[in-house]
């Protein structure tokens, strides 16, 4: 059997180790095994200490993940729990993400107490959001709005808001949920206006490809429609891209046996936007993730990554 206890890798984070206890409890019930047959550990990442500048400026997802990544491979934990949004498309050698939870709420949350949706913001108004896809969106929605560098941990930025530092807030809603933080949200942003990231709302398990035992142990809490929408959305996310500095959104769904997704990339200011879908058997997911991939750079052009 498994090495006893599982140890479970997380980051510190209020929503890592919501995530990091919501997959203990997930394989306690699968497995029928009490709370002592786990150990979560929590792991400080190059990520959690840069607090003041937005990711995209001070190297990407890979600080999120570097230093958990090297407890898998040296064997100190056994697995290790993400938000899929915030892994990179490229692993190291000898992990994969092996498995994923049932899918949450993909959408961005609107969350102000001045407005009821984006659209209700007055001319002018000021968004806090360190996201580039978030950024781009409002503004190509809303190009008057004044979008600023927001940081910090959830309830920094919650009070930020309170305190009208900002007029509103976008952040995803599942993981407000985790937190228990659901009356928070003022209103949801539709897909249909609003692609979320890719791999939003979607808790991803990271693990050693030759460990079999914990493979083993990890099928029970498997969603393979999950799985399926995320091979789609990181294929084509693998086929953007080249730089974290470009605004991304995509969404696959399945139905039917079929897989469809949806994607976009934006200039950041909101200026220019290109769209693209398709749709294939569910046995093809990567390449219809990587069909729209494709279809967005034909797009795009060669200026359009370049110039910004
Ligand atoms: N980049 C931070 C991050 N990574 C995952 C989530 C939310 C949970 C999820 O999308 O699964 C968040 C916060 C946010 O975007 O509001």
């Amino acid at each position: 059997m498994q090495s006893n206890p599982l140890r479970i890798g997380t980051r510190g984070s209020a929503l890592a180790l919501a995530q990091a206890h919501e997959t203990r409890d997930r394989l306690m019930a699968a497995h029928k095994l009490p709370e002592e047959a786990f150990e979560v550990v929590v792991i400080k990442t190059s990520g959690d200490k840069i607090q003041d500048r937005p990711l995209w400026e001070v190297g990407g997802k890979g600080l999120f993940t570097k230093e958990i990544e090297e407890a898998l491979l040296d064997r100190r934990i056994d697995i290790a729990v993400h938000s899929s949004k915030d892994m990179p498309t490229v692993l190291p050698e000898g992990l994969a993400l092996t498995a994923f939870l049932p899918r949450e709420d993909v959408r961005d949350a609107f969350l102000s107490p001045k407005a009821k949706t984006l659209t209700d913001l007055p001319q002018g108004a000021v968004v806090g959001s360190s996201s580039l896809r978030r950024q781009a969106m409002i503004k190509r929605l809303r190009p008057d709005i004044d979008v600023v560098m927001y940081r910090g941990n959830l309830q920094t930025r919650l009070r930020k808001l309170a305190e009208g530092e900002v007029d509103a807030t976008l952040l995803a809603a599942a993981g407000l949920r985790r937190l228990g933080l659901e009356h928070e949200i003022t209103s949801l942003l539709e897909v249909g206006e609003f692609l979320p990231a890719v791999g939003q709302g979607a808790i991803t398990i990271e693990s050693r490809v030759n460990d079999t035992a914990t493979l083993e142990e990890l099928a029970a809490i498997h969603d393979r429609e999950t799985q399926i929408r995320l091979d789609a959305e990181r294929a084509f996310l693998a086929v953007l891209d080249g730089s974290c500095r470009t605004p991304i959104g995509g969404l696959a769904t399945v139905s039917g046996g079929m897989v469809h997704l949806s994607g976009i990339v934006l200039k950041p200011d909101g200026s220019e936007a290109h769209e693209a879908a398709d749709s294939g058997p569910v046995t093809q997911a990567a390449e219809v993730g990587r069909s729209v991939g494709r279809m967005l750079k034909d797009r795009m052009g060669p200026g359009f990554l370049a110039d910004h």
